[in-house]
């Protein structure tokens, strides 16, 4: 289970607080205002922004002696997910080794056909549409396997059929393994469609989770200023 325990960040001018659980294996949506600290927050999860106070805890465990890339977690942005110099099966078997062998490319070839890739794996990015490239960092996940995943607007640059669409497929695929995944997005439709509860990021502090149907149905004022009639 992710805890945020009596954490406050610091960022510049910028302070946000957090004290609060995400239940493990649910989707928890961060909404708010922009610039309210939604990825700031995720930056302090994943390890790139030093708490100024409080503790992140997986499962019990304090992350703060763990550099970004050994903590139990993926990362999916908007955009820059995927290098572009390497074919789609390189990128993704970058999530199994920084130096892939053999048996990570091929294992990496299965989860690009997982996500309908199956054929475009020697392609490079700028080969790729926007949703296929979203695909392939999808893929890199599924393929990382690790039990939290922190996603900050990932299909944000997508039409809103295959942002629907991408946004199904990542919620099967990681619901099933049991992963715990953070949202962030300015979509509260996201929100309804993926999210069991909703986090709200706003004046400076993130709100422990709330079902996500009913404080959609009923938001608290701070997301209803955000959120507009
Ligand atoms: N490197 C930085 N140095 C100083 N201040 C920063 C830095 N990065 C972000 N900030 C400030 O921290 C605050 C929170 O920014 P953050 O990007 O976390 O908000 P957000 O909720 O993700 O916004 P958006 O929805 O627009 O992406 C903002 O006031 C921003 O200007």
């Amino acid at each position: 289970m992710l805890r945020l325990d009596s954490l406050a960040l610091a960022q510049g001018d910028f302070r946000l607080t957090a004290d609060l659980a995400v239940p493990p294996g649910t989707w928890a949506a961060l909404l708010g205002p922009s610039g309210g600290g939604k990825s700031t927050l995720l930056s302090a999860i994943a390890g790139f922004l030093p708490p100024a106070q409080g503790r992140v805890l997986w499962n019990g465990q304090d992350l703060a002696p763990l550099p970004p890339g050994q903590r139990p977690l993926s990362i999916l942005f908007q955009d820059g997910n995927l290098f572009p110099h390497l074919t789609a099966v390189q990128n993704v078997a970058l999530g199994l080794s920084p130096r892939p062998r053999a048996p990570d490319r091929a294992r990496a070839a299965e989860a690009l056909a997982r996500v309908g890739l199956a054929g475009l794996q020697d392609r490079r990015p700028a080969q790729l549409s926007g949703g296929q490239q979203a695909r392939a960092a999808l893929a890199r996940v599924l393929l990382q396997d690790r039990p939290l995943v922190l996603m900050d607007e990932p299909f944000g640059a997508l039409g809103p059929a295959l942002k629907s669409e991408m946004l199904a497929l990542a919620r099967d695929t990681l619901t099933a393994r049991g992963a715990t995944v953070l949202l962030v997005t300015h979509d509260p439709a996201d929100a309804r469609a993926a999210a069991d509860s909703v986090i709200v990021v706003a004046e400076g502090r993130a709100h422990p989770p709330a079902p996500a149907t009913s404080l959609l149905a009923a938001p608290p004022p701070a997301l209803r200023a955000y959120l507009g009639p």
